[in-house]
């Protein structure tokens, strides 16, 4: 269960507490934040609210662990990952029970990010030691006007701090992705969880205490982003960042110092559905693409744009299937659970409401109990309404139906964000033209956007983030290039067999 037994340690009276050099403490501000548990609405577990004289200590800590880190053989680094990652696994349950209390996560899918969050570490263990193992050697007689008097060595080399800030929706899996890299390259972290999903955080972070990395190497802030995050992504210490969340990250972005920033941001994921596609493939898309986590996710589904002459059939087809969705909380694993917060739950409904004031067909009635919002397929939506631009981070769908190709590339492509998008269809001709035309950082033929693999490159273009993610481009962001050039006093060329060179 969480917070007992191994977990024991984390936890002071109903109150978890932080993580700073290696060690579990209470703040000094005896201050607490609460997090609300989305189906209960009430307070599910506290944590502690740390004070800038904190994060000040942590950033210390972090800045001197890194120093002996670096030193430390990349074979131990990663040695020490699978080693959390093991230990990550074998605590599924009561991590699990921390995503379905403060997030609302479904129980089964729970699981399934804890075990993926595993897998990601010892994945970035394994990548690390191959890519981080190796450089590049150049000489200089490939530039014009140069001879061979130049040996030039290139090896991958840390940053430094690394500022780790994940949103709700994953807590651990978004964590993990960023720690991993970070310390298989060298670096040291400074994790700031989400306020909703702090809890489940903090679990994940004991299971990397267990595994034994040195103190000050992982510690873990907890409090409001709007009220230590500004502190955090601003303070001098801090040598990169790497966030994942909503247009907090535009603003940080804007705030932040000459620092490497890894930038996530939200989506509007279209699904483009041509004459020709296989229509159940696509209502089956639509549902896991759209409803999985009652559209919780940057890369859900966030608005269909299908072609008119069948679109009637397509909705059919949808209305069906989410009809068949069950609706209810996550302890006992409904496809559909209470959203996050009560405000989301409020900008969801002004989405509808927004909606149906401006004519768009509702395909099941707008239902809502308390967070809990049952699925919802908007047909007939046009460009005037909110809903075919914003995200509403809910189990709500758009279809806005088209009457050429052009007209989805262009609905596409007007959106701020450039996350995803999937095009489905049997001409490959046709869909490798339409990805090409998609302004997205990714383009999926034939199935629903998706970030995993987690070793794929995943990235937004626009108003969707900066850098790439994906376990290689992540320990690469969170590496610098240093070279060291050798200088000879004569050229020297390698004769090859069959020769030898004059000394
Ligand atoms: N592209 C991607 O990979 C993903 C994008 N998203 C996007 O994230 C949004 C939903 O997630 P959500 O968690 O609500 O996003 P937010 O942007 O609200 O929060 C993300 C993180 O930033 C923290 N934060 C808040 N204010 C600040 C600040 N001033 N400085 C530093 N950190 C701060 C939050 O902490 P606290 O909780 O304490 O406020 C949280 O840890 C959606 O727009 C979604 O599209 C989500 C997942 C993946
Ligand atoms: O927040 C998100 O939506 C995730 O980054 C998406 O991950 P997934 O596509 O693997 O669910």
């Amino acid at each position: 269960m969480a917070g007992t037994g191994l977990f024991a340690e984390i936890l002071d009276g109903d109150v978890y507490k932080y993580y700073a050099d290696g060690e579990w403490k209470k703040s000094s501000s005896a201050k607490t934040v609460a997090i609300i548990n989305p189906t209960t609405r009430k307070t599910q577990y506290k944590v502690q609210a740390c004070t800038q004289e904190e994060v000040n200590k942590v950033m210390e800590s972090a800045k001197t662990a890194q120093k002996s880190w670096a030193k430390t053989p990349l074979w131990k680094r990663a040695e020490l990952l699978h080693k959390a990652a093991a230990i990550l696994k074998e605590h599924k349950a009561p991590i699990a029970e921390c995503l379905v209390k403060e997030i609302a996560k479904p129980a089964k899918d729970a699981v399934t990010e804890v075990v993926r969050s595993g897998d990601l570490v010892s994945y970035t263990a394994e990548e690390g030691v191959r890519i981080l193992g190796e450089g590049k050697f150049l000489v200089s007689d490939s530039f014009p006007g140069n001879e061979r008097t130049k040996y030039c060595l290139t090896s991958k080399i840390p940053l430094g701090v690394i500022l780790a800030i994940p949103p709700f929706n994953y807590p651990v899996n978004l964590a993990v992705s960023k720690i991993a890299p970070a310390l298989i390259a060298g670096n040291s972290l400074v994790l700031k969880p989400p306020t909703q999903g702090a809890v489940s955080a903090l679990h994940m972070v004991h299971c990397f205490h267990l595994a034994g990395f040195p103190k000050g190497l992982i510690s873990c802030v907890t409090g409001k982003g709007s009220e230590i995050g500004d502190f955090l992504t601003m303070h001098p210490g801090v040598n990169c960042i790497s966030f994942t969340g909503g247009d907090t990250g535009i603003a940080i972005s804007k705030k932040a110092g000459m620092v490497p920033l890894q930038m996530e941001l939200g989506g509007k994921d279209a699904c483009i559905v041509l004459e020709d596609a296989d229509l159940d493939l696509v209502a089956a898309n639509i549902i896991k693409g759209g409803f999985s986590y009652s559209g919780q996710r940057c890369t859900a589904v966030k608005v269909v744009l299908v072609m008119e002459s069948v679109a009637d059939v397509l909705v059919d087809k949808v209305k069906a299937k989410i009809a068949k969705l069950t609706v209810g909380p996550p302890e006992d694993d409904c496809d559909i659970t209470p959203v996050v917060s009560e405000s989301s739950a409020n900008f969801i409904e002004g989405l509808v409401k927004d909606a149906k004031e401006k004519g768009a067909t509702f395909c099941q009635e707008y239902k809502r109990d308390g967070n809990l919002i049952w699925p919802l397929l908007l047909d007939n939506v046009r460009p005037d309404m909110r809903i075919a631009w914003e995200e509403p981070f809910g189990p709500v769908l758009p279809v806005i139906r088209i009457n050429s190709i052009e007209e989805g590339i262009h609905h596409c492509n007007a959106s701020n964000f450039g996350l995803q998008g999937c095009v489905f269809t049997k001409d490959v001709n046709r869909a490798i033209l339409i990805s090409d035309a998609m302004e997205t950082g990714t383009v999926q033929i034939n199935s629903a956007p998706a970030r995993g693999p987690d070793h794929f490159p995943f990235q937004g273009l626009k108003d969707s983030g900066i850098g790439s993610q994906g376990v290689t481009n992540s320990i690469n962001m969170m590496t610098k290039i240093k070279s060291t050039v050798i200088n000879l006093p004569t050229p020297s060329y390698t004769m090859g067999n069959g020769g030898h060179s004059k000394l």
